[in-house]
């Protein structure tokens, strides 16, 4: 590797590989691995490129990770790096506040994720997972990723909003679409408010979604509730600190996408693993049998075999492959100088493929996560789905939860497999998605 042991600053030369404007954006879409692998192996972990439209600089293995989670001169602000990807939709989420104010806002927000709430949703996600579950339509060309994409959103509209009394369906359709329509944006080539453009259809849908949390909160504040959304509007720390009307507005809309396709896309790649991997199947099912009919957040924390699934296809297919910031001053990675203003990309998924680092990386295996390896404490950022730093994912051990909830509901009412040779033809126009939309051979049990 060459990131260790650099001592003296050194300034980046320009890289102009690919398009002069959108520069590597087409290579990355395509295959961000040969993207990225190509980047490192030429330039190191600290380069500079083209991406859509804008000069970055990628940082690429974990010691360059590291740095930029850690910021230790608070030289990296994470509203303006993502405020440039998603920005206009997702303005004032937790993700885009920096320093001070992201430090108020997370301290608040932290109230909504403690160990009795958190008890509290894993309990209502229950029967909502068995009965989301329960209609799904068996065959040979099931289409696991739509179907469980329908399935979360039911959950978020049940944990986070309170039920769908709050809503009804073609509405929550619309606010379904309006969410994907922000998410999609973010590898947009065009980037202002053109009709018929992913941008457009963007700020078309959060408009929509402002107005439609905007028209809920006055119910929400009105009387408590075990929901997310109503929790948020109640929420007070000790001294005095609360969130506005549209604190509670920008959070709620961030949080849904936050934990939407993220938890979507895991149980869709342990879907696809377990299919693939009948033994660990069955390894798993033993466990999912064994709990009782409704478990418990701290049963979930019990489970062994999904717990080392989940971790390993947290690894091969991270939900958020990459997080941006932007230099809000000149600092300095790895030896490299990074400029004020300058974007940059901490590509954390390279290091979850990286053979420096994991032994054949691109093979399924639970167990290296298992007490007896622990493969992953070679860096302290060898597997960084949640990211690090200050902005590490609130949200983790609520995932965790759904994504077992989930798994282990699926694996008492229906057995599948996937043909052992099938590569899932992924997108990365936005968070990754299987193209295909997943297709397992599903049957009941
Ligand atoms: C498997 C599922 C998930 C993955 C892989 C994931 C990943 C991430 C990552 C990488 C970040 C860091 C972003 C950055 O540093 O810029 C993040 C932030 C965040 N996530 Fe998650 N996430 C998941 C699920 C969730 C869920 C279910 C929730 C909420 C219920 C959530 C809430 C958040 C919040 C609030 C932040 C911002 C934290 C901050 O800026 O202080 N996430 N997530």
């Amino acid at each position: 590797m060459q990131d260790a042991g650099v001592t003296q600053t050194t300034t980046l030369p320009p890289r102009r590989r690919g398009l002069p404007w959108i520069g590597q954006t087409i290579h990355y879409v395509r295959n961000p691995m040969s993207m990225m692998r190509s980047q490192y192996d030429g330039w190191g972990p600290v380069s500079d490129t083209a991406f859509l439209g804008k000069r970055w600089t990628m940082l690429l293995g974990p010691d360059a990770c590291e740095a930029a989670f850690r910021n230790a001169d608070k030289a990296f602000a994470s509203g303006e790096g993502w405020g440039y990807l998603v920005g206009p939709f997702f303005d004032r989420g937790l993700m885009l506040l920096d320093f001070d104010e992201h430090h108020r806002h997370r301290r608040i927000m932290q109230s909504a994720f403690t160990r009795d709430r958190l008890e509290g949703y894993t309990a209502a996600l229950q029967p909502a997972v068995s009965a989301g579950l329960a209609h799904w339509r068996t065959g040979p060309d099931f289409r696991a990723y739509p179907a469980l994409k329908e399935l979360t959103l039911d959950l978020a509209t049940e944990v986070f909003m309170g039920g769908a009394e709050l809503t009804t369906p073609d509405e929550l359709e619309r606010v379904n679409q309006a969410f994907i329509d922000c998410v999609q944006a973010a590898t947009s080539i065009v980037r202002a408010n053109v009709p018929g453009t992913r941008w457009g259809r963007a700020l078309r849908g959060r408009r929509l979604l402002e107005e439609f949390f905007g028209r809920h909160l006055e119910a929400k504040r009105s009387k408590p509730g075990d929901d997310l959304f109503s929790v948020l509007c109640h929420l007070e720390t000790d001294d005095g600190e609360r969130f506005s009307d549209a604190d509670v507005v920008n959070h709620m809309i961030f949080l849904l996408m936050a934990a939407h396709d993220t938890s979507t896309i895991t149980v869709s790649t342990m879907m696809q693993q377990l299919g693939q991997h009948p033994e660990w199947q069955q390894r798993c099912r033993e466990e999912a049998l064994a709990l009782p009919d409704n478990p418990t957040m701290s049963e979930l924390d019990g489970l062994v075999a999904i717990d080392l699934v989940m971790k390993e296809c947290l690894r091969l297919v991270p939900p958020v492959p990459m997080v941006a910031r932007k230099a809000v001053k000149d600092t300095e990675v790895l030896g490299h100088h990074i400029p004020a203003g300058r974007l940059v990309a901490v590509m954390m998924h390279l290091s979850h493929h990286m053979p420096e680092l994991w032994d054949d990386p691109e093979r399924f295996d639970p167990e290296r996560f298992a007490d007896h390896r622990r493969d992953d404490k070679v860096h302290r950022h060898a597997w960084d789905p949640f990211g690090g730093g200050v902005h590490k994912c609130l949200g983790l051990f609520f995932a965790g939860a759904e994504v077992k909830t989930i798994l282990v509901h699926l694996l008492r009412q229906y057995e599948w497999t996937v043909d052992p040779g099938y590569v899932a033809p992924m997108s990365y126009a936005s968070l990754p998605f299987p193209k295909d939309g997943q297709p397992v051979h599903l049957t009941r049990r």
